[in-house]
């Protein structure tokens, strides 16, 4: 029987990268002889609103095609519904693709995989009500993505470097509490991040040896360091070499509270709301194609 599979398509991700590799991705799926369907979203709230009327339709399988952002979007609606969901990534992060292993640069490789039909179940972090696809971010982390998000130029991971730096001047440690499963962990830190894959900001390893399907959460706690050893670190995190760094609190857990004053936690790239925010897990929530 032919395979039916939706194509949801955000033309604005990575700049209109969206809109430019949906065809490419069609003609894959078409000469592989599945019937595709292809679905422009046109604002945020479409993402959803088609992916809720894909599952409705009885259609094999839903093909995204954007960003974190896209995901995160298609993820609350998709989680627990057992519908296969497939990943061409088309942002400027891509960190979910970059954590189930589908490749960012080749969109036909990428769809080859939805093609061949191989599914795994995935974990979500779930908190304020939402289903996370990344990582949590609250400290100078969110404070670089709240600047990075506000900026126009430059473009792509280059606006992360320049925000990083614009933050470091007038950054100070902040206050914690962090609670891991129960256990209480009062302390100054720099940023807490907690989630199920490895990576953020375009390939940043802060949770590095996070495996998106051992049912836990990993918890990252950079302790106060100086600003010239943070800046030192973000060359080592894209390498995930800075985990030999000894001050570097790592933990694993099915539940975390993080609180700080003043902090707005980020999630998938997005401001996920004021902390304190308590991260939960759901285990294989979501069935992607890898
Ligand atoms: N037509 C649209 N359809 C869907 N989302 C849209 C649309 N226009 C704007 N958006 C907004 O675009 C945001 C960004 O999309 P997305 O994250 O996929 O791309 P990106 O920001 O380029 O990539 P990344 O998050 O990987 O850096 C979405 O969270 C959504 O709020």
């Amino acid at each position: 029987m032919t395979r039916k599979i939706a194509l949801v398509v955000n033309p604005t991700s990575g700049r209109g990268l969206g809109a430019r590799v949906a065809p490419v991705v069609r003609r894959r799926f078409e000469e592989a002889g599945i019937t595709a369907d292809e679905y422009t979203t046109t604002c945020a709230e479409d993402v959803g609103r088609i992916s809720a009327a894909v599952i409705a339709s009885g259609a094999d399988a839903v093909t995204l095609i954007g960003g974190d952002g896209t995901i995160h979007l298609g993820a609350q609606v998709l989680a627990k519904s057992g519908m296969p969901f497939g990943v061409i990534p088309a942002g400027t992060g891509n960190d979910f693709a970059r954590g189930i292993g589908v490749p960012l640069k080749d969109p036909v490789k990428a769809a080859d995989l939805i093609v061949a039909g191989n599914t795994r179940s995935v974990d979500l972090a779930v908190a304020k009500d939402e289903y996370i696809t990344t990582i949590v971010a609250g400290g100078f982390d969110s404070l670089v993505n709240k600047r990075a998000n506000a900026m126009r130029w430059p473009k792509g991971n280059a606006r992360y470097t320049v925000a990083t730096l614009a933050e470091l001047r007038t950054f100070k440690p902040l206050e914690y509490v962090v609670t891991v499963d129960g256990e209480v962990i009062e302390t100054k830190a720099m940023l807490v991040a907690v989630g199920t894959g490895p990576t953020y900001g375009g390939g940043l390893q802060i949770c590095a040896g996070a495996e998106i399907d051992d049912g836990l959460l990993d918890i990252t706690i950079i302790p106060p360091i100086s600003r010239l050893t943070l800046l030192q670190m973000f060359p080592k995190l894209a390498k995930g070499t800075h985990v030999t760094d000894p001050r570097l609190r790592m933990l694993r857990g099915k539940s975390v509270r993080i609180d700080s004053p003043g902090i707005t936690a980020y999630a998938d790239g997005e401001p996920l709301g004021p902390l304190p925010v308590d991260i939960t897990i759901a285990p294989g929530a979501l069935t992607v194609f890898a």
